[in-house]
């Protein structure tokens, strides 16, 4: 039932901004976050352990082992349970930061694609990418990448995982239930790879567009100032008040929130009506852009991305819940 309400909502919703082709920003955002309120599973003493989402974390290397923890905590704070598959040396780091997650340090191992293709049954998103470093384990991540395809998870390519698309287009291309989330950097080097001509920088939501189309309308995710989202069909920005601070490990909390918001869209909004990926992305990036306006508040220009993540309980209830 709820489905079919969410549907009815959700083609009005779009019916409007298509027809009347590029409704105000503001009747834009309030009718995205709608559907982003209208995605998330309420909380009931019905359900068990997991069934508002288990989240797959694919990195973690010797030299970064805070962005796969900023990833995954975020998505525990919206998900049931949080998986981080990272290698070895980064694993007793990565438990050290957080109890809750539960981390399997099999990324570097021989059989390490078999261990993790044993865990995808029970995943319902991955994040591939924070923290995975450009050395040795890509080979690996091409191969848990296109296991996880044959699950039709949502699967959110973030970081060094988009240095991988970068390599590999063909991992993801095409695959409906993707979204890239690139800077602007990572995105400069994915439309060169893409592209023959070089890309028009002073039009990045045409580039955005034909980087999509590219990759077969794939999601992707631009951030910056504005954060501009596209499948291909249509552009969509969200630039909600965030502030000046630009520490790093903000694109971790976003992919990581991102898995989540994408595992409970593909639940609930059907693929015709709208692309549940350009909403879990405009849901991931409002939120991540409220932790940062509200932590600045704080903290000011000492602001981290651990402050920013003290503040998602609140963040989400002001976008999401009043
Ligand atoms: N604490 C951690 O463990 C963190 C690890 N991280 C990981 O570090 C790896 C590399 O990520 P990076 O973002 O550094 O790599 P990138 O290749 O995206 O960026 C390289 C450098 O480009 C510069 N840059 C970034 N955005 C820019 C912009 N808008 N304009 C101009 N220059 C810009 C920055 O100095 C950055 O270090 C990834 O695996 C990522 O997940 C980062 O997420 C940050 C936090
Ligand atoms: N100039 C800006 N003004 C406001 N918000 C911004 C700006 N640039 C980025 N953001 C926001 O910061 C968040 C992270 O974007 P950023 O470009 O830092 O990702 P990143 O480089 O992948 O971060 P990370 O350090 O985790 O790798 C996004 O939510 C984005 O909306
Ligand atoms: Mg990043």
């Amino acid at each position: 039932m709820l489905t079919r309400t969410v549907t009815i909502f959700v083609s009005s919703v779009f019916d409007r901004y298509y027809s009347l082709g590029s409704t105000s920003h503001r009747g834009m955002d309030d009718d995205l976050l709608s559907l982003v309120k209208n995605t998330i599973p309420p909380l009931t003493s019905k359900k068990h352990k997991g069934q508002d989402g288990r989240i797959g974390i694919i990195g973690g290397c010797q030299d970064y082992t805070g962005a796969p923890y900023f990833a995954a905590i975020s998505a525990l704070k919206g998900a049931d349970l949080s998986h981080v598959f990272c290698t070895k040396e980064a694993a007793p780091v990565i438990k050290s930061y957080s109890p809750e997650l539960i981390v399997h340090p099999v990324l570097d191992s021989p059989n390490a694609v078999e261990e993790i293709e044993k865990w995808l049954p029970r995943l319902h998103s991955l994040v591939v990418g924070p923290g995975l470093g450009r050395e040795g384990l890509l080979l690996k991540t091409v191969k848990v990448i296109e296991k996880s395809k044959t699950r039709d998870i949502p699967i959110v390519i973030d970081a060094d995982g988009l240095w991988l698309v970068t390599q590999q287009p063909s991992v993801i291309q095409g695959y409906h239930k993707g979204i890239l989330t690139p800077n602007i950097m990572e995105f400069t080097r994915l439309y060169q790879a893409l592209n023959r001509e070089p890309m028009d920088s002073s039009d990045h939501q045409h580039s955005l567009m034909q980087l999509s189309v590219a990759m077969g309308n794939l999601t992707v995710v631009l951030k910056g100032e504005q954060d501009v989202i596209t499948d291909g069909s249509k552009v969509f920005t969200c630039s909600l008040e965030g502030s000046g601070r630009r520490c790093g490990g903000q694109g971790d909390l976003l992919s990581g929130s991102m898995g989540v918001f994408a595992h409970w869209g593909a639940l609930t909004l059907g693929p015709l009506v709208v692309n549940p990926s350009v909403v879990a992305a405009y849901g991931a990036c409002s939120l991540t852009r409220q932790c940062n306006s509200q932590a600045f508040q704080r903290h000011g220009r000492s602001t981290t991305t651990s402050d920013m993540i003290q503040e998602i309980g609140s963040a989400f209830k002001k976008l999401f819940e009043s």
